[in-house]
């Protein structure tokens, strides 16, 4: 591996697609040629990141469901941690009081989802956060989702737990990102860049912010390491 080019930590949602959501197709041969390590990191079930990398080719080291759910393919290690049964009680409580999760009966969302519980944006977020406080929980908007998330975990100690298997430190790492779950991880990497269309929260923690949205901004943040 080239020594100059920094391990990549890099977020799917916002960071990686275009805005309606849609892989940006510029990303892949970066991703692909990527001359160090690259961790997918992601609010979204494992499912998505694991598929993301096994179709571009490249090894499955992964942080899916906020820090969650860490797999490294390298070492063969799949840590899950979160208080799930108390995430699930808390869709069980909103459910009581009329809502659902807004993703249908089948709920891709949440179906392959081991440690959180993820919402529809556009169903009421205010008794969702009371029950989820109620259970030491916290809801983080992404922007995407409502995620009922335990906040011993975030995408930060996920990276952490990467590099104790890979004996690579996060301050080694280009961490690029778009939202407030990509905030911890901005704090540990080396250097984090946000993309133009990135939250508030994300942009506050960046150590630099692209002009360019999207998958533009992913390959603004990536292009002075690859000269
Ligand atoms: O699942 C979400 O809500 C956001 O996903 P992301 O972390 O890949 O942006
Ligand atoms: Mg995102």
């Amino acid at each position: 591996m080239d020594t100059d080019t920094p391990p990549l930590i890099v977020d799917i949602d916002g960071t990686l697609t275009d805005e309606n959501r849609a892989i940006d197709p510029h990303v892949m041969p970066v991703l692909r040629e990527w001359p160090a390590r690259v961790v997918i990191a992601t609010g979204k079930a494992m499912p998505f990141p694991i598929a993301l990398c096994e179709f571009l080719g490249i090894e499955r080291t992964v942080v899916a469901e906020n820090g969650g759910v860490v797999f490294v393919e390298a070492s063969d290690e799949l840590r899950l941690e979160g208080d799930h049964e108390a995430a699930l009680a808390v869709g069980e409580a909103y459910r009581d009081l009329g809502h659902d999760l807004g993703f249908g009966q089948v709920d891709l969302a949440n179906r392959w989802r081991e440690t959180e519980l993820v919402v529809s944006r556009d169903r009421p977020l205010e008794p969702l956060e009371e029950l989820a406080a109620a259970r030491g929980l916290v809801v983080l908007d992404t922007g995407f989702a409502y995620h009922v998330t335990d906040p011993v975990v975030d995408k930060g100690t996920g990276l952490e737990a990467v590099c104790a298997e890979l004996g690579l430190e996060p301050a080694e790492f280009l961490a690029v990102g778009d939202s407030v779950n990509d905030a911890q991880m901005f704090d540990l990497a080396g250097e984090a860049v946000a993309v133009a269309n990135a939250d508030e929260t994300a942009l506050e923690r960046a150590d630099r912010v692209t002009s360019g949205s999207y998958g533009d901004g992913f390959l603004e943040a990536v292009a002075p390491y690859r000269e």
